[in-house]
């Protein structure tokens, strides 16, 4: 099959996904590599493997030479309808415990952090001397 510019759904080119009849989707292009199975260095596991979906990612992984590249258009046989490509979904944060975003509380625990070794000392200091100037 050669020279397609036919437009075809996710679903379409996934129904071809065996080894009689086996087509992938990469770069946004269709092609039937049926005959290429047993030909392909990289065998026909890896292929067959690839059907479905976007093979893309699969296909660039490998490191595909130029004449691997070239080899494409004699199995193209069309092109992907996007919208039937179901897209990332949008990154949404994991649900967090509260964040206090309020720094007061901190701030108020970091002071008293510092004031109350202060305060203590200054108590020793005072009972020191309280207690030195009774005596005396
Ligand atoms: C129309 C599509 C494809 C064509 C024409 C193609 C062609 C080739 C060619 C010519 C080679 C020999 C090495 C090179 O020249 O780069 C190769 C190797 C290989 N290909 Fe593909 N390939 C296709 C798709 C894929 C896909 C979708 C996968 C999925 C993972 C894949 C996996 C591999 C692997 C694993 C090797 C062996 C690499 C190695 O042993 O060095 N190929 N392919």
């Amino acid at each position: 099959m050669a020279g397609g510019s036919k437009v075809y759904t996710l679903a379409e080119v996934s129904a071809h996904s065996d080894r009689k009849d086996c087509w992938l989707l990469i770069d946004g292009k269709v092609y039937d590599v049926t005959k290429f199975l047993e030909d392909h260095p990289g065998g026909d596991e890896v292929l067959l493997a690839a059907t479905g979906k976007d093979a893309s990612n699969d296909f660039e992984d490998v490191g595909h030479s130029s004449t691997a590249r070239a080899m494409m258009d004699e199995y193209y046989v069309g092109d992907i309808d996007s919208s039937s490509i179901p897209t990332k979904r949008a990154y949404t944060p994991p649900k967090q415990p509260y964040y206090n975003q309020d720094k007061t509380t901190d701030f108020i625990i970091k002071i008293l952090q510092f004031l109350v070794p202060l305060l203590i000392l200054g108590l020793a200091f005072g009972v020191r001397f309280y207690t030195k100037t009774s005596t005396a």
